[in-house]
């Protein structure tokens, strides 16, 4: 997994003129028009360009990416959009420059035109939701594999086409790098892609110029409220993968308001689904889980969906905990929705593969080792349901190894430590991603919350590298323990200081026992 992203381009790229560019999209000319110029790709960022490329100047938060135009150009760039401001940043270029005055509101509609709307011929499923879509994601491709030869996932661990497989560089990829992934994926006869679609993704119009044929919500917890402002701006965004622009049906998880309230006003057909046994939610809903059993190996759990027809079907999660069964149901009607038989559905998500850093199980019990998993929670009610998911699998003491992210929501960082002391026994607070912010004061703020609910502060340690917090957790569990590290799930890197090292939670907890970790050497 090691390419760059933004060089997954097709292998045959359709060719466009700059003027059939032009009248298509509406653009004015900045200059005098050059009609011969061809495009052949499209990327925003210069650092993506390939010879041909259209490169899209926009306004970004930081910077104008305008100024990056004349780098763009050297490096392949034949054409340049912008918006007006930033014709004037362009300086003197030899190509054609283009003005619209909102390129970004363009980008979506503009790559899929470009890459001659590859989505169209794909089966495309779209989740959103602030947990669950990971493991959505991959339950749902298991399904879909039971029907097509060929899938695609893109999401926050890969980008994944076929069986190659490249890390992503965030949960969703920007518009000009998403259509063409979907023409490399049709060049490769994928019959059917899966992915994730953040809040920002739908903030910043990153998955425009495609109209999912079904799209998924798993709920709406506290994260990300940096960008979004508060919870109802960062639902406003998430709704909007509900638009008729953006899909043709949804299937809504209703456990919570949010989503009830998503079923209320969505303007696409949506069908509901309740995933708490017992809930009031699940007499009105389309499907509900009307039974669960948590596998106490900490395995996976059995469960019942009843159907819109009333019929009830046996079904199971792979993965341990009942979010898990949630993920499940939510999974298998989607995957119904997009063309699967439902039995064919249930089978192939009830035996689906681990997925890397979702309750992975890293270390099994045994010759005086703990249970060590781990696991992407890194909000305060996803460390809730984690932490719930292993303690009836722990005979001993539940060891958490966690910290919280720098530059991204502060308010969550007592609130995790406070959670953490309440259900977990013992606590190693540690560094997640620091970015730019004092990795110390990030520490210091968990740790006030961990002792408002533990006073006495035993068996609350600090641990100044991530890596020392995993040898120190296993120094402290035996074998009835649990050890579960938190927060960074799958990740290959840690951010600090605005560098990212190699780093990944598995393979350091595998080094810590002995084993050797996977990939080592590469
Ligand atoms: C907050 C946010 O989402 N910012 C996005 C935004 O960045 P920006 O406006 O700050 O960009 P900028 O640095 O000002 O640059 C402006 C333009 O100049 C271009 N440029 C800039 C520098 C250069 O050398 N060359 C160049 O061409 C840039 O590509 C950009 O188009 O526009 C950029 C592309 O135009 C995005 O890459 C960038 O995502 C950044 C990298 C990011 O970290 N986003 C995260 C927060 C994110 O999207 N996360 C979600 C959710 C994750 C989750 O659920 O946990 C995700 O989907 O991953
Ligand atoms: N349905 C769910 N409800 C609440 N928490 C969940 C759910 N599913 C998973 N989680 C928890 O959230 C963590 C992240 O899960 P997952 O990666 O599937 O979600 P995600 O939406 O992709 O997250 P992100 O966008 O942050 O990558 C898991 O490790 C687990 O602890």
């Amino acid at each position: 997994m090691t390419s760059p992203y933004g060089r997954m381009r097709p292998a045959h790229p359709t060719v466009h003129g700059v003027v059939d560019l032009a009248r298509t999209f509406a653009l004015r000319w900045a200059g005098p028009e050059q009609p011969d110029v061809v495009v052949t790709g499209v990327t925003h960022a210069s650092s993506e360009v390939e010879p041909g490329d259209l490169f899209v100047g926009l306004d970004g938060f930081r910077v104008h990416g305008a100024a990056y135009a004349p780098a763009a150009v050297a490096a392949g760039a034949v054409a340049v959009l912008t918006d007006a401001q930033g014709a004037d940043r362009c300086g003197d270029l030899d190509v054609p420059v283009l003005v619209a005055d909102d390129p970004r509101a363009l980008l979506g509609d503009l790559a899929a035109w470009v890459h001659g709307h590859p989505a169209t011929e794909l089966v495309t499923v779209g989740i959103t939701g602030t947990n669950g879509k990971t493991t959505t994601s991959y339950f749902v491709d298991a399904a879909l594999r039971a029907v097509h030869a060929t899938t695609a996932v893109l999401g926050t661990v890969e980008l994944r086409i076929g069986e190659e497989a490249i890390e992503s560089p965030r949960t969703t990829v920007e518009a000009p790098a998403l259509h063409a992934l979907l023409r490399l994926a049709r060049e490769r006869d994928a019959g059917a892609v899966t992915m994730e679609v953040s809040s920002h993704a739908l903030a910043l119009g990153r998955v425009h110029g495609l109209t999912f044929d079904v799209v998924g919500f798993t709920n709406l917890q506290r994260d990300h409220l940096d960008f979004h402002g508060d919870m109802e701006g960062y639902f406003a965004d998430k709704a909007r993968l509900f638009a008729p622009a953006q899909a043709r049906r949804g299937v809504v998880v209703v456990d919570d308001e949010w989503g009830r309230r998503l079923v209320a006003q969505s303007p696409v057909p949506v069908e509901s689904v309740s995933t708490h046994v017992g809930s009031p939610q699940a007499a009105g809903a389309d499907w509900a889980v009307t039974a669960a059993t948590i596998g106490l190996d900490g395995v996976g759990s059995t469960f019942t969906l009843r159907g819109p027809d009333g019929v009830e079907h046996a079904a199971a999660s792979p993965l341990p905990g009942l979010v898990n069964v949630s993920n499940a149901a939510l999974a298998i009607v989607l995957a119904h929705r997009a063309g699967v038989p439902l039995d064919a559905a249930i089978a192939a998500v009830g035996t689906a593969h681990a997925i890397p850093g979702r309750m992975e199980r890293v270390v099994e019990r045994g010759g005086g080792l703990p249970l060590a998993l781990v696991d992407y929670a890194h909000t305060p009610d996803a460390l809730v349901l984690a932490l719930e998911a292993v303690r009836p699998i722990t005979p001993g003491r539940l060891v958490l190894v966690f910290g919280s992210d720098g530059d991204r929501d502060q308010g969550k960082r007592p609130i995790m430590g406070q959670i953490a002391a309440r259900l977990a026994d013992v606590l190693v607070v540690t560094d997640e991603n620091p970015r730019s912010e004092d990795p110390a004061a990030i520490r210091a703020q968990i740790l006030a919350g961990a002792r408002a609910e533990r006073p006495d502060g035993t068996d609350i340690h600090e641990a100044t590298s991530r890596a020392d917090a995993i040898r120190a957790a296993l120094a402290l569990a035996d074998d009835k323990d649990t050890i579960i590290i938190t927060g960074k799930g799958h990740e290959p890197t840690q951010e600090i200081a605005g560098v990212f090292h190699r780093y990944n939670d598995r393979d350091v907890l595998l080094a810590a026992v002995g084993t050797p970790a996977r990939g080592a050497g590469e």
